[in-house]
């Protein structure tokens, strides 16, 4: 069961956003003393942490396929293997879970898939959430430059806002309302010099360790991606404290420029809805023909389904067109029974993704109405 594999956090974000910064931050933490956590190899700052294990990336790859998300990470998969047998005494799992700092410029997409769908990892591991440091003082910059950045910042589960001791409030508004465009629901927390606690990193995923039955509202956060792409619910949710990193963009100001050339103009963030159960077969297809031509454009996917003769929701969770084993969920979290999907794409528009599953089941989906 999804909630008994070992929850793996995987730590990403651009050259010098702080990453290492927090990862010795929270790696002092009681939530984290039963952590290991991998680094690479090429790391140069030392953590000072009893569970470390290297892991080699190599920065550039070479692909044939031409498809760089699906490059299965060898090193990683022996990383993720040994770890079991080498962090254990007396026939027992030193570790808890798993925190994987990513090199700043590499796409993180090759490991989420790896992580998601290699067999010898998936049967052991579960990815529990994406955290994607970001540098309020240069991210804008790193968002123009690099679509690397972009695509780290769309997929990330949780958004740290390091460097706030550097910034004023028009540069923060200012990421903050390009954040609305890039993934409008990830929560999002301000860093000063690492300091962020472990307990907004962990458990983003719909198990926690505890045990706790799944918060799909809070996985889901489907009202976050009311509207089009640039006209989002300014929904916050962190209320606790000094890294909450929410109150500071509560204006609702769109007016912000438009250079053709910024990548995360190419973003778009959705959601719609299914009022009638589907048949499994209908999903499927809709899920391999949008993705069989757009495949790495879709960015990130989250839904939960309503699938004709499935006791409970069906949960699926997609990073690019690769796709965690759908789970099915024990209860419905309310009476609401449509299948509620939400998807971050590039250059792939609603109607796309509407019109193919019209053209396989006959009805357009709904946009989301929150309720
Ligand atoms: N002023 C300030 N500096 C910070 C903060 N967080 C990190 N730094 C500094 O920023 C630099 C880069 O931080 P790292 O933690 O090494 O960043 P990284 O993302 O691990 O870097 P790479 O591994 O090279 O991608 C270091 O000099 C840090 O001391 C912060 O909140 N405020």
């Amino acid at each position: 069961m999804s909630s008994e594999l070992i929850p793996v956090t995987l730590l990403t974000g651009f050259l010098g956003s702080g990453k290492t910064t927090v990862l010795n931050h929270l790696v002092r933490q009681p939530e984290l003393a039963d952590a290991l956590v991998i680094i690479n190899e090429f790391g140069q700052m030392p953590l000072d942490h009893r569970l470390v294990a290297h892991s080699t990336e190599n920065l550039v790859m070479e692909m044939s396929s031409g498809c760089l998300c699906c490059t299965v990470r060898g090193d990683l998969v022996k990383t993720l293997r040994d770890i079991v047998w080498r962090f254990s005494r007396n026939g027992q799992r030193q570790f808890r879970r798993v925190l994987i700092e990513t090199t700043g410029l590499a796409d993180p997409a090759p490991i989420v898939h790896t992580l998601m769908t290699h067999p010898q990892v998936a049967s052991r591991y579960r990815l529990d959430g994406i955290v994607t440091t970001l540098d309020l003082a240069t991210g804008e910059q790193a968002l123009n430059k690099h679509p690397e950045a972009v695509r780290q910042a769309a997929i990330a589960d949780c958004l740290l806002l390091t460097k706030a001791d550097l910034v004023d409030d028009d540069a923060r508004h200012a990421l903050l309302r390009r954040l609305d465009g890039i993934n409008p629901a990830a929560p999002r927390w301000e860093a000063r010099h690492g300091d962020i606690a472990a307990s907004k990193v962990l458990d983003l995923g719909l198990f926690s360790t505890d045990g706790k039955s799944p918060d799909v509202e809070r996985w889901l956060r489907e009202e976050a991606y009311t509207g089009n792409a640039h006209e989002h619910a300014h929904e916050h949710h962190g209320t606790d404290g000094q890294n909450d990193g929410h109150g500071a963009h509560g204006d609702h100001d769109h007016g912000h420029h438009h250079d053709v050339n910024r990548h995360d103009d190419h973003i778009r963030a959705f959601c719609f809805s299914i009022d009638l159960p589907m048949r499994e077969e209908i999903f499927s297809a809709w899920m391999e023909v949008p993705l069989g031509f757009v495949g790495s454009n879709i960015l990130r996917i989250k839904g939960i389904l309503n699938i004709e003769g499935s006791a409970g929701p069906v949960a699926i969770h997609g990073v690019q067109h690769i796709f965690h084993p759908p789970t099915t969920l024990p209860a419905w979290p309310d009476d609401d029974r449509r299948s509620r999907l939400v998807f971050i794409t590039q250059d792939v528009g609603r109607q796309v993704i509407e019109e193919t599953f019209k053209a396989l089941d006959g009805h357009l989906p709904q946009p989301w109405e929150a309720t």
